[in-house]
């Protein structure tokens, strides 16, 4: 999601929320500047504005932003001024100074300056990844290209990629490093042909010294996209120029990648980052913890460790939402408390958890399919389409990781269930039977 479509869902809320004064003299007169990792920056037009925003209005935007994307959007203010001095700042250190942190490449960059590898904690699930990173960050181009970074949500793969960024402007300030996500390059591309500029858009992205391209699986059905990504991935590599790419499987598992696409994602080196154990997930939350100067008793923190498995964004969103409400009730943070603040703002309606097994259940009532059938091996297409539907709302309305999907029906493959959703995710746009049965599993289960 861009910066504008965030901004535009985030006013929505705000206007349903709130009276239109407020609306008007407050929110209508904010403009996004960028949206870096988790740190959305809006430009006000006061002081005034600012602290009343500080004061009244950020919370709700935290919130807000949080229904919408999922993650902890962390708002910062500036004000019109201070870009415009910022930017003769940035004038001024072109010329006079080569520190990486506040260099031209990396504003142009979009890299986040603070997903670096000193901010990334290496546990069993991520080292070889880690390591991977490293070498390209120290020698680009060479060892392994591209690097392919692949594994389930909220692992870590973004930050990785970023860290690699970071490390060559640490080493090289001016080198030229470019991070996209593949959504972005679609929309670049197809504003480049709108406006007759395919031409600078080549320019733009064949000419960099690094390329990062951030979730690859949604190249997945833009054939002319595919088709432009697979010259710039040439021209880059010919000239042992570092690409790096992230997915969330691999790429012979992307329906509708082309081949030539796959195979020269091989080429290089495919790495997955697999969910963190239980030991790192304790230290990325004490690195949190530390980091941000919460307070929190080593128990307490196994015991939010412990909450969250698969996704270390939600550890950290846990995190975020139990020092708020300390904060809040203005009390040190206790195990006690985490238990009462996860419940409360995990479950704000008290609705029951949705869970794989709840959902096998529920297909099983639907369809009238024994639970054994569903997670069984029966091939017979009365069974095989409830089976994916379940796999397929599992992946979508649960936070498990595909393996404990798989596990869940009987121990099938993860890549059992990529290709159940693909198939449902395919037939909810072709087949209206599906999608209304779909809509009525999820209201029971949502109810
Ligand atoms: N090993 C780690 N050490 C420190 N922080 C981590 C680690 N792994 C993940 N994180 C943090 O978790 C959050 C989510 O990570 P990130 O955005 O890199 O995930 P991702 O794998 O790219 O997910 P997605 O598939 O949703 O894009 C980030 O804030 C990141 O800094």
């Amino acid at each position: 999601m861009d910066k504008d479509s965030l901004w535009e869902a985030i006013s929505e809320a705000f206007e349903k929320n709130y009276s239109t004064t407020t609306y008007s003299t407050w929110i209508a007169t904010v403009k996004p500047i960028s949206l870096v990792g988790n740190e959305l920056t809006l430009e006000l037009p006061s002081p005034l504005h600012r602290d009343y925003w500080e004061d009244k209005l950020e919370d709700s935007l935290v919130e807000y932003s949080y229904k919408i994307t999922k993650r902890d959007i962390v708002p910062k203010f500036v004000l019109e001024g201070d870009l415009r001095n910022s930017a003769k700042k940035d004038d001024h250190v072109k010329e006079n100074s080569s520190s990486a942190n506040d260099n031209e490449f990396l504003q142009n960059s979009h890299l986040n300056p603070n997903y670096t590898f000193e901010s990334f904690v290496i546990g069993k699930g991520n080292q070889m990844a880690h390591a991977a990173a490293l070498v390209v960050s120290e020698d680009p181009g060479k060892m392994y290209n591209p690097l392919l970074l692949y594994g389930g949500v909220g692992l870590g793969k973004t930050h990785l990629m970023h860290a690699i960024g970071n490390k060559i402007l640490e080493d090289n300030p001016t080198a030229n490093i470019m991070y996209v996500t593949s959504e972005s390059f679609t929309n670049d591309f197809i504003n480049a042909i709108q406006n007759n500029e395919t031409e600078a858009f080549r320019q733009e992205y064949r000419n960099v010294d690094a390329l990062l391209v951030d979730d690859v699986q949604f190249f997945a059905d833009k054939d002319g996209t595919q088709e432009e990504f697979f010259h710039t991935f040439n021209d880059l590599y010919e000239n042992k120029k570092q690409i790096v790419l992230t997915s969330d499987r691999l790429p012979k598992e992307i329906a509708k990648l082309q081949d030539r696409l796959v195979s020269r994602f091989a080429w290089g080196l495919p790495v997955d980052i697999t969910p963190p154990d239980l030991e790192t997930r304790i230290a990325i939350l004490r690195a949190k913890a530390e980091a941000d100067g919460i307070q929190v008793p080593p128990d307490t923190l196994n015991y939010i460790a412990g909450q969250f498995d698969s996704n270390v964004r939600e550890l950290e969103g846990a995190l975020s939402r139990v020092h708020a409400f300390a904060n809040f009730k203005k009390v040190p943070i206790t195990t006690d408390l985490v238990s009462e603040a996860l419940r409360g703002l995990n479950n704000g309606d008290s609705k029951p958890e949705i869970t794989v097994e709840n959902i096998i259940k529920s297909v099983s009532t639907y369809y009238n399919v024994s639970i054994d059938d569903l997670k069984g091996k029966k091939r017979v297409k009365t069974i095989v389409i409830p089976r994916q539907i379940a796999m397929y709302l599992s992946r979508t309305l649960t936070n498990s990781s595909l393996p404990k999907i798989g596990n869940a029906f009987g121990g099938k493959d993860h890549t059992t269930v990529i290709h159940a959703y693909d198939k449902i995710a395919e037939a909810v746009q072709s087949d209206s039977t599906i999608k209304d049965q779909i809509k009525e599993l999820k209201e029971t289960l949502e109810r």
